[in-house]
């Protein structure tokens, strides 16, 4: 099972994190998000990363030049495409990186929103389920109706974010089998500032499972 901790914003942090054992970090590079950190800044902190620890930068309807600026400074692993962005934005991303992992959150609050995955199907690596909320696009704590994704069984394989904590894991997993988990907000203490204790028990937790 994939582990990635969105909203890394210090180096120290996102090195505890790694070292517990989360595989993938999540750098936020939306200028709106109180988890924003520009390019220089998620170099610094990858170069203080264990080089095994997927490095993630996630965008919002950015251009593709902003998405090559970053990429310029920062060694990334992965782009995530958070915002509306369509299959052939996705596609141009995978043609420009093709030795990256390309992941497209899906904001999802009905069944009826799942339909437009599988237009992404041959344009990405991975899939993003997140919790719908009508003003901000990611980090909210906002769960999904889990019982929605009862029947979901995508192409790709597929992270379950949306409101995850260390309380709710093993109930979120106990109904659906996501190839990973992300969280940002339940393991924080405030935007951007995670909380150590809270993904060490995220992870003690899982380790009941796997
Ligand atoms: O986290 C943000 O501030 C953010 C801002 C803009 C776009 C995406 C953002 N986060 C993306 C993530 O992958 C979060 O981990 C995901 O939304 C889950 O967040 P949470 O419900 O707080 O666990």
């Amino acid at each position: 099972m994939r582990v990635k901790i969105c909203g890394i914003t210090q180096a120290q942090q996102g090195q505890a994190i790694a070292a517990l054992g989360a595989t993938a970090l999540g750098f936020i590079c939306v200028e709106r998000s109180p988890r924003y950190v520009d390019a220089q800044h998620i170099q610094q902190i990858i170069q203080t990363l264990p080089t095994t620890v997927d490095r993630i930068g996630v965008f919002a309807n950015a251009s593709l030049t902003d998405i090559e600026g970053v990429l310029g400074i920062a060694q990334l692993t992965g782009i995530q495409l958070h915002g509306d962005e369509p299959p052939e934005f996705c596609a141009q991303v995978k043609q420009l990186f093709p030795h990256l992992e390309i992941i497209k959150a899906f904001r999802v609050n009905t069944v009826e929103s799942l339909s437009p995955i599988s237009e992404y199907v041959e344009m990405i690596d991975t899939l993003l389920l997140d919790a719908y909320h009508p003003q901000q696009l990611g980090g909210t704590g906002k769960t999904l109706n889990w019982d929605m994704l009862d029947k979901f069984r995508p192409a790709q394989p597929w992270f379950l974010a949306g409101g995850l904590t260390a309380d709710n894991i093993l109930q979120a997993l106990d109904s659906l089998t996501p190839d990973g988990i992300d969280l940002s907000s339940g393991v924080e203490r405030s935007p951007g500032d995670k909380d150590i204790p809270k993904v060490t028990q995220l992870l003690n937790n899982l380790s009941k499972i796997n």
